[in-house]
């Protein structure tokens, strides 16, 4: 992809809906590539503009069923790390666009990788070793996004924030800092919002903030926490009315 290519494909997608459809042994609803397919498939249909896809085998399962860019990453766990590092190497890059995406994610913020290196150092490796890939940056602070910009990134975006170090206490979105980011890296790069849209409403205010475009994830395709957000809602709601029942009924510990 030159320049003119990245700049078509971004365009493309202006302004519109990125569908992150990731799936991890161990979660209810992990049965390797089927389930993933079904939700890009559904994100197809609704008219997102993108696919997020975690693996590069979930990847090229969704590159082959729907015609949408794929933003890929690739979620690694070392021993020697208590968290999980997307897209720690080269290595990893390559089989992503091998797979078919052609936008790669990472891990842009200043952690330490698995050989303690700053995460954001692989940025100019890709840019070398996969010039036609555009580069997401996935950053926690603004900081962190200008140095991942000044690294060769093409796009920035949130995702990290709330999870690190440096933004614990911080209840994401911060949409505060998210629209200087989008004053101050317009026409440097493009930001995008990522991480803890729950609504069409909070979505529709980062495009106005001047979001490139958003991503979502979990208020979409984790259908178990989607679930687990209503049933703690009405389980409060269930110890109320037992308390106000316990009172009514006089069965109250002190009656
Ligand atoms: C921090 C991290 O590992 N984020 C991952 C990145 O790919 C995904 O687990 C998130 O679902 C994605 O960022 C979208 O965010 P949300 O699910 O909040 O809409």
């Amino acid at each position: 992809m030159n320049i003119d290519r990245k700049k078509a494909l971004l365009d493309q997608m202006r302004g519109g809906l990125i569908v992150s459809c990731q799936t991890q042994p161990g979660d209810v609803i992990h049965d390797g590539t089927n389930t993933v397919v079904l939700m890009a498939k559904a994100a197809e249909w609704a008219g997102a503009v993108g696919i997020r896809s975690n693996s590069p085998e979930q990847v090229k399962a969704i590159h082959e069923a729907v015609n949408l860019p794929i933003i890929g990453l690739h979620k690694i766990k070392y021993d020697c790390l208590d968290d999980v590092i997307m897209t720690p190497t080269i290595e990893h890059a390559i089989a992503l666009w091998e797979a078919g995406a052609r936008i790669i994610a990472l891990d842009s913020t200043q952690m330490l990788n698995h050989i303690g290196k700053p995460r954001c150092d692989l940025i100019p490796i890709i840019k070398k070793e996969l010039p036609e890939a555009i580069i997401f940056a996935d950053i926690d602070t603004y900081d962190n996004a200008l140095h991942a910009i000044e690294l060769g990134a093409d796009i920035v975006a949130p995702t990290m924030c709330g999870y690190t170090k440096a933004t614990e206490g911080i209840e994401p979105p911060d949409l505060r800092e998210f629209a200087r980011m989008c004053r101050d890296f317009k026409g440097r790069a493009e930001v995008i919002m990522e991480g803890h849209i729950y609504t069409p409403e909070d979505a529709m205010k980062a495009i106005y903030l001047g979001a490139h475009s958003v991503v979502v994830g979990s208020a979409i395709t984790r259908p178990q926490l989607i679930t687990k957000r209503f049933v703690d809602l009405l389980g409060g709601l269930q110890d109320n009315w037992r308390d106000a029942e316990k009172t009514w009924t006089g069965i109250t510990t002190n009656a």
